[in-house]
């Protein structure tokens, strides 16, 4: 049977380029725009109760729009399958990266960390904590621009950032230590001890605490103590430091963060925490260019797309939006352009 018959006209599908725990990733085309797109596959039977996750993230996906989060474009669910359409990152996952170079400067680490903070800032001033943060779920965009990925865990605790989580999740490696112990803990404070071990592997190629047996890596965790390797500057030490703190009240704030030494220095400013593009904007050009290819007018088209289903139109216009936010042509393809 064709594999993925729901996919059929509307993207074309290329390799799989990741198999992650119980998702697949794979590369495609949408094929109106022509625009690459990543399309996480994920098998409902083999979910079990990882399915909440399926929901969370999707659901959290629909009300982030950030320039270091990685964009939904659409999702589409059958009997069998979830299909979440994402933002293409082809520059692959921030850890492959250092990995490759043994471990990054001080420059081009503030650089990739600015940018983490933006999107965590922006996450916690909208009420949301990521609660996985690890250097797997942090992608490259062609241009090495971060894109934060995998809201499978992510948070919005209904009393606001101000109430206790006590679910244990995320990867023991980068889990802060009350979420070991199993305390209950804020999201937004786990968030800042995960981003002080992003920042420590982006620093010194190797992680903070790290262990085979779980056990001692917990002690080690729970104990807060680090190397930290001699070409560790002062600032950067001071910095994970304030990160790393074992009592979660001790920590550095992410309002903190936005604004600290080591984080501006040789920039002009704080790191912005907004997002440079709202939500659900009225997009003129991208409205008229749809509205013609569907023989409608552009009011009659908004009212469809103004609902936000996250369906194939919504994955067209938002695709438009980031081709003229590239500065390209905001044009649709008609069938003969695509030679198959
Ligand atoms: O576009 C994504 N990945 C991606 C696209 C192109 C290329 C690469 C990677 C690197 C491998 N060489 C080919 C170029 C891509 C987008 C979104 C998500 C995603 C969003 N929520 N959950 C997952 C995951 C993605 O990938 C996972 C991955 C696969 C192989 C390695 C590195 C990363």
């Amino acid at each position: 049977m064709v594999r993925y018959a729901v996919l059929k006209g509307f993207y074309e599908l290329e390799k799989t380029i990741g198999c992650g725990g119980f998702a697949k990733v794979k590369l495609a085309m949408h094929t109106l725009t022509g625009e690459k797109v990543a399309i996480k596959i994920m098998e409902k039977a083999h979910l079990g109760d990882d399915l909440p996750r399926v929901e969370l993230e999707t659901k959290a996906l629909k009300n982030l729009s950030h320039q270091h989060i990685c964009k939904l474009f659409q999702l589409i669910e059958t009997d069998t399958h979830y299909f979440i359409v994402l933002e293409y990152c082809s520059g692959g996952e921030l850890f492959d990266h250092i990995v490759e170079r043994n471990r990054l400067g001080e420059g081009e680490s503030r650089s990739f960390f600015r940018q983490i903070v933006s999107a965590v800032a922006y996450l916690h001033n909208i009420g949301y904590a990521h609660r996985d943060l690890k250097p797997e779920n942090v992608l490259l965009d062609k241009e090495h621009v971060v894109k934060l990925i995998d809201f499978g865990l992510c948070a919005k605790p209904k009393g606001g950032m101000d109430s206790h989580l006590s679910t244990s999740c995320g990867s023991p490696t980068y889990a802060a230590p009350e979420l070991v112990v199993g305390k209950r803990y804020l999201g937004s404070e786990v968030d800042i001890w995960s981003m002080g071990v992003l920042l420590y592997a982006l620093l010194c190629g190797c992680l903070p605490f790290d262990d085979n047996n779980i056990d001692t890596l917990y002690r080690k965790i729970i104990s807060g103590r680090y190397d930290e390797p001699e070409w560790l500057s002062v600032g950067s030490k001071r910095l994970i430091k304030s990160m790393l703190q074992v009592d979660p009240k001790k920590r550095i704030t992410v309002d903190k963060l936005v604004c600290h030494p080591w984080v501006t220095l040789g920039y002009d400013g704080p790191v912005n925490k907004d997002s440079v593009y709202d939500l659900h904007v009225r997009d003129e050009e991208c409205l008229n260019v749809m509205s013609q290819y569907y023989g409608m007018s552009s009011s009659e088209l908004w009212l469809r797309l103004s609902s936000w289903k996250y369906d194939y139109d919504t994955a067209t216009y938002l695709l438009l939006m980031t081709r003229k936010k590239r500065g390209l042509p905001v044009r649709l393809v008609t069938s003969s352009h695509h030679p198959f």
